[in-house]
């Protein structure tokens, strides 16, 4: 079993108490997880929340999806790099320019540049709300869609479902990223993600990383629940 069959889970902690969210890291170790920062806990905790993450040697995937004017975004994904985190998100619906000035900003980092990846379509959004967009498209096809604009941009890979993991990588090929939110454990409660899948179907399908938030973070026993996670990962 090696340690990377581990570390394709990306926990998102998503807290709004920092003792509460270090208290649980305090119980993993960098072998078996990554962790995700979004918005709430970015937004309560900032930049110093991160960096203290990072200290602690966790692979750290900044979940911010910058979507703004090409020259700011650049500027955004430039200050993850100097934070040090591992991954680092955008907009695909931002645009080429948008996002092959963001990869181009990353490029002084060298080999520190944090992988640089676009969010499709959320895993909230199903058929209908993509229609109350304006968006004919299934969300295969959108996701299909904005996911070679990322590959033509420059991009590592994208934020996408489960559910379009295979067709991705059969389209993209496999040295494309798939950062795949949207996970529940049979069993667990789906609460607004859509489009959803197993752990173990996913990485069947091709996921590359699985995010995943309230299926670990609201278990009884956060720690046994990631734990019965990578089994089924290593199962599979
Ligand atoms: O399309 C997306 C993009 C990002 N997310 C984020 O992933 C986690 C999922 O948390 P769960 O509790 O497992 O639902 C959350 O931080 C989202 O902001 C996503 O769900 N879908």
């Amino acid at each position: 079993m090696s340690t990377q069959d581990f570390k394709k889970v990306l926990i998102a902690l998503d807290y709004n108490n920092e003792d509460t969210a270090l208290s649980f890291v305090s119980q993993l170790s960098p072998d078996e997880c990554r962790l995700k920062v979004g918005k709430e806990m970015f937004t309560y905790f900032g930049p110093q929340f991160v960096k203290k993450l990072v200290d602690m040697d966790f692979d750290v995937f900044l979940d911010l999806k910058f979507h703004d004017i090409p020259n700011t975004v650049a500027k955004a994904v430039a200050a993850a790099a100097e934070l040090g985190v591992w991954m680092v998100n955008v907009h695909a619906s931002g645009g080429h320019e948008m996002m092959s000035k963001a990869k181009e900003a990353l490029t002084v980092y060298g080999d520190k540049a944090p992988l640089l990846i676009a969010v499709t379509v959320l895993t909230s959004m199903d058929q209908g709300q993509l229609l109350k967009l304006g968006i004919e498209k299934t969300p295969q096809e959108q996701v299909l869609y904005l996911a070679k604009l990322a590959k033509e941009s420059g991009l590592d890979g994208v934020v996408c479902s489960a559910q379009e993991a295979e067709l991705l990588k059969r389209e993209l090929g496999e040295e494309f990223k798939l950062i795949t939110p949207g996970i529940r454990p049979a069993g667990t409660d789906a609460g607004d993600q859509k489009r959803i899948m197993t752990p173990q179907k996913a990485v069947q399908a091709g996921s590359d990383y699985l995010v995943i938030g309230r299926p670990i973070t609201q278990a009884k026993d956060p720690a046994a629940a990631l734990k019965a996670v990578n089994d089924s990962i290593v199962a599979s």
